[in-house]
């Protein structure tokens, strides 16, 4: 098995790349686990609360259960991958069966933070966009597809995302063995990083 891990501020591209790079591969070969599924559940709190949670700090993410599940996935094991909702601001009650596959990718905006988690990986790959271009995609993504006003996505940036990348994403890209440019689409990077994950199966 090979596990790579993509990181990357939000709006990167990282869901992006990881969609490139496994449409090259047939899909009982490779399998993708979200930090993004493991933010903590938080029933207990009420939809206002939920809203003021900083999801761009480590401890917002369920570091304990990504890693169990990582290690599971590599002991041949099946996992139940949570499923999360950006609406709710909650994990749902469903899960996604996840198979053990030849090529494992983990990607998020903290998983080269958590050190037991980054140790797991084979490949890291961080994915650059420039901040005015990340915010900008972030706009467009958050009130299309998460349920968002201009405003929640700018007092968001500027109350807690911005401070968090620049003390705990941005630091991390020098555990990165690959450094991917995604202001423009970048085919050639996607092309290298299939061309390494053949060579090393
Ligand atoms: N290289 C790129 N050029 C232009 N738009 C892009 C590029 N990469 C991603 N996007 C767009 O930016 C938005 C955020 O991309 P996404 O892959 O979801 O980022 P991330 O997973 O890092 O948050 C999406 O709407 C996506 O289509
Ligand atoms: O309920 C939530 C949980 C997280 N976020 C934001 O999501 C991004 C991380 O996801 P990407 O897909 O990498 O963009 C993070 O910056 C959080 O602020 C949210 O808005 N709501």
């Amino acid at each position: 098995m090979l596990v790579l891990g993509i990181a990357g501020g939000t709006g990167s591209g990282k869901t992006t790349v990881v969609n490139q790079i496994i449409k090259h591969f047939p899909s009982d070969e490779v399998c993708v686990i979200s930090q993004d599924s493991y933010y903590r559940a938080t029933d207990n709190l009420s939809y206002e609360e939920r809203t003021k949670i900083n999801f761009d700090h480590p401890r917002a993410i369920d570091f304990e259960l990504l890693v169990q599940h990582l290690k599971e996935l590599k002991q041949g094991k099946i996992i139940e991958q949570p499923v999360y909702s950006f609406v709710t601001h909650n994990r749902t009650i469903d899960t996604i069966q996840t198979h053990p596959r030849k090529v494992v990718i983990v990607e998020g905006i903290l998983i080269f933070n958590n050190e037991e988690l980054r140790n797991l990986f084979d490949i890291k790959i961080f994915v650059h966009a420039d901040t005015d271009e990340r915010l900008i995609r972030r706009i467009r993504r958050d009130i299309t597809e998460r349920g968002r006003d201009i405003d929640e996505v700018l007092n968001r940036y500027q109350d807690t995302l911005k401070p968090m990348h620049q003390q705990f994403i941005e630091p991390t890209k020098n555990f990165a063995d690959i450094i991917i440019p995604n202001d423009k689409f970048n085919t050639v990077a996607v092309d290298i990083v299939r061309t390494v994950i053949n060579e090393r199966l």
